[in-house]
Order: structure tokens, then sequence, then C-alpha cells
């Protein structure tokens, strides 16, 4: 990583070796009052205070003061010269990231992470300002070193044996650490980096973690890798004592060393002015150029290795490894795409058995090759008609939010009895709502269509009649100003006080028809909660009595006993149900389960699906495993007990 970092600084400095060269031009004029300082000063003292010349000596304080000018004319150039180094870096950085990512999504046939874009662009931002302090710190101290060397070479020569030394022992020890915090700097970026990806998809999933139950476990997972972050920038911080002594020795030691030698170098014929001099480059040049240039480099320098570092390796192509595993990926992905075919082909196959039966009905299931029949002989038998429901066919369907997006359901089929109650479960952004809107005809599907009893979903009369065939309630609650009944009658305005009455109890709203004043009582929106809003709109689902219901997450802010008594409601009346479920309970308690996730899907009981769906293996283990009790599937009971047992959960 390290290798790979220099090359890319390398090559992007030999590029603008023009542009550098100013810069280094332009340094040695801004270093002009350091390489001057101590030999003015010196000729200050010898030749001006000491001779008894104030004159003379203020003179060359004078001419110190115009170095000083000349030095801050040479910062300005410095300065433009360096924007034009580190802005076509950052831009350098910016395409290698983004070209990188989109390759890399391309070979690997999956969308491109802008989210990890979006963090390694941060890394860029921050990569540039370190290169500008790295190369002004570098070249800022290797300039002023020089000048220093020549200064005190120019006041005498046995200077430079008193503060060279020292300072490249100084500077040795630096080299000998940086390795050492390099390593460290990186932990601390990956770590930062890990804490940013989970909680990005934290930020997307926050639904399903709520549903799956699994906000403890989450808490444990974010707040140990904040500790892990934590304990690498200690662990970093705890480096840094070596820098500050590496800048002891180099800064403070050379100037002890000429005071320690001071009579000595008097005796020698070593002038005041001259030792005074050497103070001079020593406090006033070399150790603010140290002190940035270790600092700098010991923490700008770090960063900029390790994030540029950081950057080539996410944004390179997978080598080969990375394309091996990948393989392996894709492979397990080509297995669950034939069972999910085999699910999907299976509603047709059993439906063609089953109709052959006398009873006329039509089955499906997940079939498993193998196991399927036998699963579907022990768990149940052909699927009991409820009267009142409508039987819902879908076709072919296939939908996307533009013609040129990916289709989020393709190619779907699917048959439900009259009166079956069905489940929709998969992780967040999977297709759920869409099918909803979809069977309730609220979207028209780009090819294949929807059947209720025949008659195409969007042929359906519109108006009040359309609530006696399928009424849709979706995660937000419509609750308008006006009585609770004028809300609760909206979908069947000639219902009897005693059907609504009947509604409200059978959702389990009662008391809060008694707490909102009774059914006549003005209603404000505004003072009622999400949950409370979701009741309403389930009773006024319920009244119209529809040939077909669609709950869309509807009782997602109802506690799970609440939301037990509303689908119970439900499931006990005539009709068909299709529940978007967002708890693992809800799908229990269906008579079958269409898992979803992208365009693959699964359909089949809970056992079924215990048994032959990972991904809602998945679903059921992390709401399981939150709630401290992980039930592998080898261990669960095969018939209704399971869901005897998910329901008392
Ligand atoms: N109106 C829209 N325009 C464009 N894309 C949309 C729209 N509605 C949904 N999508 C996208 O379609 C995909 C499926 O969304 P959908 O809401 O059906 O998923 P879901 O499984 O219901 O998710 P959730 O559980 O979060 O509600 C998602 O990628 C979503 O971003």
């Amino acid at each position: 990583m390290k290798r790979r970092a220099i090359r890319i600084l390398r090559s992007s400095l030999s590029r603008r070796r023009r542009e550098y060269g100013r810069l280094v031009a332009w340094s040695l004029v801004q270093a002009a009052p350091a390489a001057l300082s101590g030999w003015i000063v010196a000729r200050a003292v010898d030749h001006g205070f000491l001779a008894g010349r104030p004159a003379t000596g203020f003179l060359w304080l004078g001419a110190l003061a115009g170095a000083f000018l000349v030095g801050a004319w040479g910062t300005r150039h410095a300065m433009l010269g360096l924007a034009s180094l580190i802005e076509p870096f950052r831009d350098e950085l910016v395409t290698l990231v983004t070209t990188g990512t989109l390759h890399r999504s391309a070979r690997l046939g999956e969308p491109a992470d802008t989210a990890g874009v979006a963090r390694l662009t941060e890394h860029v931002e921050r990569a540039r300002d370190a290169y500008g302090a790295v190369v002004l710190f570098v070249q800022g101290f290797l300039v002023t070193a020089v000048g220093v060397c020549v200064g005190l070479a120019g006041l005498d020569p046995v200077l430079l044996a008193l503060v060279v030394p020292p300072v490249l022992l100084g500077l040795a020890l630096f080299a000998a650490a940086l390795r050492a915090m390099a390593a460290r700097q990186r932990d601390v970026i990956l770590a930062d980096e890990r804490i940013a990806e989970t909680t990005s998809a934290l930020t997307g999933g926050l639904r399903d973690v709520v549903a799956c139950g699994a906000e403890d476990r989450v808490r444990a997972e974010t707040g140990a890798q904040v500790d892990a972050a934590a304990r690498a920038a200690v662990s970093l911080a705890r480096l840094t004592a070596v820098r500050t002594a590496a800048l002891g020795i180099s800064g403070w030691v050379p100037l002890l060393l000429i005071l320690v030698s001071a009579p000595w170098l008097v005796r020698s014929g070593v002038t005041a002015g001259t030792i005074l001099g050497a103070v001079t480059y020593v406090s006033q040049a070399l150790q603010p150029a140290l002190q940035s240039f270790v600092q700098g480099l010991g923490s700008s320098g770090l960063w900029l290795l390790v994030t540029v570092g950081r950057m080539a390796e996410i944004a390179a192509e997978p080598e080969e490894p990375e394309a091996t595993e990948h393989k392996a990926t894709e492979t397990t992905k080509a297995t669950e795409t034939t069972e999910t075919t085999e699910t999907i082909e299976a509603p047709e196959a059993t439906e063609a058995k089953a109709a052959d039966a006398d009873s006329g009905i039509a089955d499906s299931g997940i079939a498993d090759s193998g196991t399927a029949d036998s699963a579907l002989d022990a768990t149940r038998g052909p699927m009991p008609v409820r009267p009142g429901g409508a039987r819902v066919e879908a076709r072919g369907l296939t939908f996307g939010y533009a013609q040129s997006a990916e289709p989020v359901i393709r190619d779907l089929d699917l048959v439900l009895w009259p009166g079956e109650h069905l489940a929709v479960v998969g992780p967040s952004g999977a297709g759920k709502s869409t099918l909803a809107a979809l069977i309730a005809g609220v979207l028209e599907p780009q090819a294949g269509e929807v059947r209720l009893d025949d008659v195409p979903v969007l042929a359906l009369p519109d108006g009040d009649e359309l609530a006696r065939h399928r009424v849709l309630i979706p995660q937000e609650a419509y609750v308008f100003a006006g009585t609770l009944r004028e809300n609760l009658t909206y979908l069947a305005p000639g219902a009897t006080q005693s059907d609504v009455a009947a509604a409200v109890r059978a959702v389990g709203a009662a008391p809060l028809v008694e707490r909102l004043g009774g059914y006549l009582a003005p209603l404000d929106p505004r003072d009622l909660s999400a949950g409370e809003r979701q009741l309403i709109a389930l009773a006024r689902a319920l009244l119209p009595a529809p040939r077909l219901t669609l709950l869309d997450e509807a009782t997602c802010h109802l506690d799970p006993a609440a939301e037990a008594v509303a689908e119970a409601a439900f499931a006990r009346r005539p009709g068909t149900l299709i529940v978007v479920a967002h708890r693992i309970s809800s799908a229990a308690r269906a008579d079958r389960i269409l898992v979803m996730d992208g365009t693959r899907v699964g359909l089949g009981t809970h056992e079924e699906l215990l048994a032959g769906s990972a991904l809602y293996r998945d679903l059921v283990g992390h709401w399981g495993a939150a709630n401290g009790s992980p039930a592998p599937v080898g261990s669960m009971p095969r018939t209704g007990g399971v869901r005897d047992a998910v329901r008392a959960l």
C-alpha cells in the first residue's frame, strides 16, 4: 500500500516538474531571512554594538528586516506555486477514485458503490491538504537546513560539528518511528471507514433492524467498532512521544551544545557575535523549520501516505485472490437463482397438478428440488378457499420506476387462493411496496398483469365501489380533520354504527375512541400518534369488507401484541389478505410467505422457507438472535409448532 502511494505521489510530482522547480526557487527567496539571520546578527554584534558603533549595528539589523521583507515576498509566490501543484493532484485523486470504483463495479457486475466514492472523496480533500502541507514543510525544511549549514560554515566551520550530528540523530529517530506510526495511522483510517460503512448501511436499513428487534445487537456491534477506533487513535497518540523526543534531540541539543561550548569557543578565538549568530540560526531558523517538518511529516505526511495508499487499494481492480472469491460469489448467486427459478415455476407446476384434482384449487409453494413435494405433503394439503376472497393472479409482472431503470419486479408469477393470507417480507428496498401497489392497481406494470377473479385490476370500477373490491392501506395512514366517524366510514359511507363499533373493537381501537371522546368528537390528526393513525386506518379498511385487503406495513407503528390483534381481525373475516410484514412474527401468521430480494423471490410456508430460503432463514435468524434465542433451523419443529413458537414470541 505504501509503495502504491509513493508511486502515485512521485508520478504526480514528476508530471509537474516545472511547477515544482518554480516552487523551490521561490522557497529559496522565502528562506533568505533564515539563511542570513545568524550571519547578519554576528556582523551587527561584532562590527556594530561590541565595536562601539551602534549605528552600524542598527544598520545590520535594518538589513535583516529587509531580508524578512524579501522572505515575505518569496512566501507569497511560493504559496501560489503550491496551489498549482496541489489542485491538479486533487483532480488526479478524484479521477483515480471514481474511475477505479466504476471499473470495479462494472467488472463485478454490481451497482457502483456511490457511498464508498463519497467516503473516498472526503479522503481526497484531506489528502490534498496534507499533500500541500507536506510539500511546504519538507521543501521548507530542506531549503532552511541548507541555508543554516551554509551560514554556520560561513561563521565558523566548527559550529557545524556542534549542530549537524544531533540534528541527524533526531531525524534518524523520527524516521525509525515513522513506519510504526504509518501502520497505526492506517488502523485509525480503517477503523473510521468501518464505522462510516456500518452507519451508512444502518441508515438504509433502520426499519429492518427495528423490525427484527436487532437494536441491541446492532448497538453492541457498532459500539465495538467505535471502541476499536478509539483504541487505534490512542495507540497512535502514544507514538507521538517518539516524535516529541526526536524534535527535542534535533532542535534543542544543538543549542545546548553551542551554549555549553561557548567558553571553549571564545578561548579558541570565536567571537561573541559568531556565537550569537549560531544561536540565532538554531533558534530562529532551524528549530521552527524542524518543528514544521517533524510535525508536518508525522501527521500530514502519514495521513497522506496512508490515505493515498488506501485510495489506490480500494480503487484498484480486484486482484487474483479477490477474483477467485468473486467467482465463488457468482457460483453462490447462480445456485440461489436456480433455487429461485424453481420457486417461481413451482406454482404453475403444482397448480396444474391441483387443477387436475376435482377440488378446483390450484396450489403453489416453494419447491426445493428433491424436498419440495415431501415438504408440501408434510405441511399442508390443498389451500382452503375462504368465502368472499378474491383469487389474485399476477402473470409476468415486470415493473421499473423508469423505462431505462433496472426493474424492481421482473417477470413475477403469483397466484393467491380466494381468502388466502399472504405475507410479503424482504430487506428494505426489495420491492414489497411496489408489488403491493401493482397488485392494488395503483401502479401499472410495464409487462404482465394482475387479475382479481379474472378481472384485470386496472379495469376495476373507480370511486366508492373500488373499496368493495380492494383496499390498500399504506404505512403512512391517512387521517383527515373531521369527526372520528367520518374518518372511519370514509371507504364505507353507509356503514351502520354497530358495524363501525365492531370494526373498532376488532382492531383494538376501542380505548382510542374513548380517549378521543367518542365517534362524533372532532379529530385533529396532529393530536394522534403514528400508531393511533394506523389503528383508525385499519378499522376503516375493515368496514367495506373488500375481497382483497393489502396492508403495506400498515401496522408498523403498533407494538407486536397490538399488531397481532389487528391482523387477526383481517384474517378472521372473509377476504384475501396481503400483508407487507415488517416482523417475522407477522409473517408466521400467514398461510404463505413471499420473500423478496431484488428481482429474486421465494414463496412458501414459514416452514418451507426456513428449509429452502437462505434469505428467509437470515431474516428469522437475525430476529431470533436479537432476542437472545437463536433458532437453528435443524432444531425447529417442521409443522405448526414453528408457527406457534414464533407466535408466542
Ligand atoms: N417513486 C419511486 N421512484 C423511484 N424509485 C422508487 C420509487 N419508489 C420506490 N423506488 C425504488 O424502488 C425500489 C423498491 O422500493 P419499495 O418501496 O417497493 O421497496 P420495499 O421493499 O417496500 O422497501 P421498504 O421496506 O423500505 O418500504 C427501491 O430501490 C426504491 O428506492
